[in-house]
This record gives structure tokens, sequence and C-alpha cells, in this order.
């Protein structure tokens, strides 16, 4: 008779899942939490998973993680699968307190959770916390992509709401929410940077189970799920930026893009300003008021990446180099 191996502690490093529809805020929240634990002396690894090329928002986040992943892929749960739980694993080499792992903008999280279940005998990554992501002015308002905003809410642990000074009734937004997720505490910025300092505190030793079964990538990627599709009907084009540019012909160039482009992120470096570079940015059709200033020497090419339903990059070029040679 063949005895089942007896579950081992093992040492567990939390992970916390950061999901959101396109623009909602990720990014500025996971540097906030890096640059507050940074502060206190706790180290953390991250992984960030954009479209075709990840390495734009890494560029802002450099000196402030351990080991910082870029992975790209539109579908981290699809075809990025595979790479993403190959640099979870490597985590457990690292000396950080916590893995934070940003997904896209229209990832479905529920593939990735079911995952990192299956494998945390492997993995060693635990607790699993999922935050989400919520833009108040917009939520229920990406019409035919409501669902995947749905779908990244409904399985979160806690919801983290952004621009709540710009609308009149938060209130109204929560019972929204609320119906899609009626139990995940909805946690302000200093509450949730408390509660990942005492996660990273409490985590310790931990029964795991080795025998837990392997993942089978082939049957992960077999996640069927009506709603899931429209995850994959988002494409994303990278385009390379000359040198530098004027800022006007910047944010002319933004805002002339077609509607289609919901998201756009460019990493450029701005004429007359030779010690930084920015990040411009286009969100729906909204263009932030400041770009974010990078300024470290990363090895990242000034260039942008566009995402939405439907792009077509030769149009998509043309435009570019309508206002940037
Ligand atoms: N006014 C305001 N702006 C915010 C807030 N949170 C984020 N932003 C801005 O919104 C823009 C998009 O934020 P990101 O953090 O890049 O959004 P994201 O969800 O990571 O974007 P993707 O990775 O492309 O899906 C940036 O210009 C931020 O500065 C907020 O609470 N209030």
């Amino acid at each position: 008779m063949i005895l089942p191996r007896i579950p081992e502690f093992k040492a567990c490093q939390p992970v916390v899942f950061l999901t959101g529809f396109l623009g909602v805020g990720k990014t500025t929240l996971l540097r906030h939490l890096l640059t507050v634990l940074k502060e206190s002396g706790t180290r953390s690894d991250v992984i960030l998973n954009d479209y075709a090329d990840a390495s734009i928002d890494c560029a802002t986040l450099e000196d402030l993680a351990d080991n910082l992943e870029p992975l790209g892929a539109a579908c981290a749960c699809c075809e990025g699968m595979d790479y993403l739980l190959e640099l979870s694993d490597k985590a457990k080499e690292s000396d950080a307190s916590i893995l934070f792992v940003e997904l896209n903008g229209t990832a479905d999280p529920v593939p990735v959770l079911e995952a990192f279940t299956l494998l945390e005998g492997k993995l060693n990554l635990h607790p699993r916390w999922q935050v989400c992501v919520i833009d108040v002015r917009k939520f229920g308002g990406h019409r035919a992509y409501e669902d995947i905003e749905r779908m990244q809410l409904q399985t979160a642990s806690h919801i983290y709401l952004t621009h709540v000074d710009e609308v009149d009734s938060v209130a109204e937004v929560l019972k929204k929410v609320r119906k899609v997720n009626p139990s995940a505490p909805v946690v302000l910025r200093d509450e949730l940077v408390a509660q990942v300092k005492q996660l990273i505190e409490k985590s310790g030793p931990r029964m795991m189970n080795s025998d837990a079964p392997a993942a089978d990538s082939a049957k992960l990627l077999a996640h069927e799920d009506e709603k899931h599709h429209l995850t994959h009907e988002f494409t994303s084009c990278h385009i390379l930026l000359p040198k530098e540019a004027e800022e006007s012909a910047i944010l002319r160039w933004l805002g002339d893009l077609p509607e289609g482009v919901i998201r756009a992120k460019a990493l450029m470096r701005v004429r007359g300003q030779d010690d930084c570079r920015y990040l411009y940015e286009r969100i729906g059709g909204e263009i932030p008021p400041k770009p974010y200033r990078v300024n470290f020497n990363s090895s990242v090419a000034n260039s942008v990446i566009l995402i939405g339903p439907d792009l077509n990059p030769d149009h998509l070029l043309q435009i570019t180099e309508k206002y940037l040679r």
C-alpha cells in the first residue's frame, strides 16, 4: 500500500494579485505599496503583466522592487500562463517578503487563481489576495466590456477605489459593486498598506502538501467560459518612437488616436528635457494632465503600447509618424 506523503512545513510568501480594467490605477497603487514597503525595509518582488510589452510600466517601478519581471502577454491566463508560473516559482529563491502580480487590464483572474491554488504546494505562495481596483467614475460604463470588469471583481478579496473625489456619490457606485461582490472589504490606500504589512508579518511556515496535483497547463488552457472570450477581443500594438519630441506634438498625437484605442502608454523624452523621460498616457479619450516622470536610465526603448479591440497597426503607425518624426 502506498501511503500519501505527510504534508511538510514550508516557508511561504504571500502573493497579492492586482486586477482591474484598463487604466483604473493598478500600477499607481502598486507604486505606492512598493514605495511604502521599501521605506520600511520590506523587500518585494513584482511580476508585471501587460500586453505585448510590459517593460514600459516596469520602467516606472524600476528602483522599487527587488526583482521586477515583465510578462508580456495579452492573456496571462492563456498564452502567458506557463511563463507566469515559471516566474512565480522563481520567487521561492528570492529574499523578498511578498510577491505582487499585476495582471493586465482585461485579464480574467479566475484561471490564474485556479492555477495558483492547484500549485500551492509547489509555489509556496500563500496567502493569496486579489485586490480589484475600480475607477468609480467609470464602473459599469464599459458597455460591451462590462463583463470583464465584473469577472475581475467577482473573485476579489479586497476592493480598492480610485478617483473617489471626482464623483458626487461613491455610495451609488458601491451599491453596484456590492451586487457583484458582496463580501470583499473596500479598503482605502492607507488601510490597504497597513493590511499588506500585517499580511507580511503574519506569514510564516505553513503545512503544504508537495504531492498536490501538478498543474496541467493544457487543462488550464482549456478554461472556457462564456465571458472569458471577451478578454481575447483586445489586441495591442507596440511602436518604437523617435528619440525625443515636442510635448505639444505628443499631446496632439495622443488626442488624435482613434476611439478604438482604449489605452495608450508612451515612454518619451521631451525635447529640451534631457535628464529624464516621461510616461504619457491616454485612458479611453482622456489624457491625464501630468505625465509620469521616469528618472531612471532604463534600457526600455522610447515606445508606445496601444491597446484596444480591432486595432489597425498600419493606421496607428501612420498617425504616429504624422506627429512624431
Ligand atoms: N485623479 C486620479 N488619478 C489616478 C488615480 N489612480 C490612478 N490615477 C492616474 O490614472 C492613470 C492610469 O493609472 P495606472 O496606474 O497606470 O493604471 P493601470 O490600471 O495600471 O493601467 P493599465 O496597466 O494600462 O491597465 C495615471 O495617470 C494615474 O496617475 C486616482 O485615484 N485619482
